[in-house]
């Protein structure tokens, strides 16, 4: 068995024809950040909504810790251990700070979701509803119990951004700016602690300091052991926090390597240089 903690093989998605993602293979190993680049369309956000279970794969497999995860759905793969933010940050709008970190954790409870095992079962999905709904009302030593981990488990999250979410932790999520929102979305990922970490271009549309910021939170995460899959434009943080780095391109992986490798890859330079002198002739004709 390997000891990767997830290992994806031959993995392949297209789109009317076109193959978005074609047949591609990587892994992440426990603890390991690693980075998918490549330029606008080539295939990595399509790739993170496979290994998250937004999409079904054509072809290919996915494991996580060794169990197949690419049949599931996407609540089933978060409950094996993936959580994921967006490329255009997703918060329940009128939900607080804290009531948003507390979503994350759902996939994490088992004395206030005794039955959830029967939610996959079409017939049988309403006896956890009303089970959840029983215990919600009545409550138990152990739903008690798990009561009071979720409150810790929320001051925790919010403690990694204090300075930022600390303030703002029953404001709803609508009045936050941008970046907070961006904050609280991985925090919440967070909550559900994850083996896997997957984050689809979390400093998008943020200034300098805001993304500086975010690279020292990566950075704590990393030193943490949190194994981490990013999607990210700006390569400065791709090159400081990963350990790896994927380039993909047309659907496929064109390089793969330590950050300073991948850096000075002839085919690399060529698929991100080669592609702005196109769209400059473009743009000039
Ligand atoms: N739902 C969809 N329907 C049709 N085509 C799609 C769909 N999702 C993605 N594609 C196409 O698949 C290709 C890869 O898209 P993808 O979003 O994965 O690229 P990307 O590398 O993440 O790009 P960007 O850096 O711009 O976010 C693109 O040509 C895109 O238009």
């Amino acid at each position: 068995m390997s000891d990767q903690l997830l290992q994806v093989d031959g993995l392949e998605r297209h789109f009317d024809g076109l193959k978005a993602v074609d047949g591609i293979s990587f892994s992440v190993a426990p603890g390991e950040v690693v980075s998918i680049i490549g330029p606008n369309g080539s295939g990595k956000t399509t790739t993170l909504n496979l290994v998250s279970g937004a999409i079904r794969p054509h072809g290919g497999s996915i494991t996580l810790a060794g169990a197949r995860i690419d049949r599931a759905d996407s609540a089933r793969i978060a409950e094996h251990g993936i959580a994921r933010t967006f490329q255009n940050g997703r918060v329940f709008a009128t939900l607080s700070v804290a009531d948003n970190i507390e979503v994350g954790m759902h996939s994490t409870l088992t004395a206030s979701r005794p039955f959830r095992g029967l939610s996959n079962l079409f017939l049988l999905r309403w006896i956890p509803l009303l089970g959840e709904l029983f215990i919600a009302i009545v409550g138990t030593p152990a739903s008690r119990r798990e009561g009071r981990m979720i409150a810790d488990g929320v001051d925790a999250e919010i403690h990694r951004f204090e300075a930022r979410l600390g303030p703002r932790r029953h404001d709803p999520a609508y009045s936050l700016s941008y970046a907070n929102r961006r904050r609280t979305e991985i925090a919440r990922a967070m909550a559900q602690k994850p083996k896997l970490l997957v984050l689809d271009e979390p400093t998008a549309g943020m200034n300098q300091s805001e993304t500086s910021e975010v690279l020292q939170q990566l950075l704590d995460l990393k030193a943490e052991g949190q194994a981490i899959l990013l999607v990210e434009h700006k390569l400065d943080l791709v090159m400081r926090v990963s350990d790896r780095v994927i380039v993909m391109d047309g659907g496929r992986i064109i390089a793969e390597g330590a950050p300073e490798v991948v850096r000075h890859d002839p085919a690399v330079i060529e698929a991100y240089i080669g592609r702005r002198r196109e769209a400059k002739r473009g743009g000039a004709a």
